[in-house]
């Protein structure tokens, strides 16, 4: 048990599947998992541990925003043994070929800060992707004949976002879409030698102003996480 996770030593697999949203955690272990534990509810931040076709794994929130997140992945990479994460988050384009309910991919994530840039201090840190889970999350994407886009993305610090002059920047430099946590995680795993990934849906389209209802993001969210899972665990 660690400050914030509730789970004993053992509890949690070394491969973690993790949404911003607790619920859809739950919501994701109970429809894709078979005989889900819950193994963790501290501060309502929902963790359960089943079994995907065989391979043990555990969906846990991550909370919005890269200090949650940050709190949450180092205590599983450094207490649990975690070697690989995977988000599986919403995401507003920033593309006008990027449309709702397409998967993003993240290759790359750039920021303004991150819970790690008080170490790098003068580095621009790139956080980058594991190679091989991108790669296998793509094939598994082309498998399932979901509209992938593969490339950088931008991790905010804020979802109510003031800075239009910045998004005209990063649509004009190809910038695929923005969300609030990938890069903490991928500097994180570049830290633990472990791996990460960032699969995205498209839930919201900031040039726009188009979102997704409710029903919708059920089932593309549906397509993320199988996507998710076959890139961990490919056949
Ligand atoms: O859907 P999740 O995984 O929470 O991700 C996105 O949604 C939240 C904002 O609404 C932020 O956490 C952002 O990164
Ligand atoms: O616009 C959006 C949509 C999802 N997540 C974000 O951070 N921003």
């Amino acid at each position: 048990m660690t400050i914030h996770i509730g789970a004993q030593p053992g509890d949690i697999a070394e491969t973690v599947l993790m949404p911003g949203d607790p619920r859809r955690a739950k919501w994701a272990a109970e429809t894709f998992l078979t005989d889900p534990v819950c193994v963790n509810e501290l501060r309502g931040m929902l963790g359960y541990t089943g079994t995907w076709k065989g391979h043990r794994v555990t969906i846990h929130g991550s909370g919005m925003g890269m200090p949650s997140l940050s709190i949450y992945a180092n205590e599983l990479l450094r207490d649990y043994g975690v070697r690989t994460l995977i988000r599986i988050g919403s995401t507003g384009a920033m593309q006008p070929h990027v449309n709702l309910r397409d998967l993003v991919v993240a290759m790359t994530c750039s920021s303004i800060s991150t819970p790690s840039s008080s170490i790098f201090r003068e580095l621009n840190f790139a956080p980058c992707a594991d190679y091989g889970l991108l790669r296998a999350a793509v094939d598994a994407a082309a498998a399932k004949g979901v509209p992938t886009h593969v490339g950088g993305i931008y991790s905010s610090d804020t979802f109510y976002d003031e800075r239009p002059d910045l998004n005209e920047q990063m649509t004009r430099h190809g910038i695929l879409s923005v969300e609030m946590e990938a890069a903490e995680l991928y500097a994180l795993a570049a830290r633990h030698g472990a791996r990460a990934l960032a699969v995205l849906t498209v839930s919201d389209h900031l040039l726009t102003g188009a979102a997704l209802d409710g029903k919708d993001r059920e089932t593309s969210f549906a397509d993320m996480v199988e996507i998710a899972l076959h890139a961990a665990f490919p056949a």
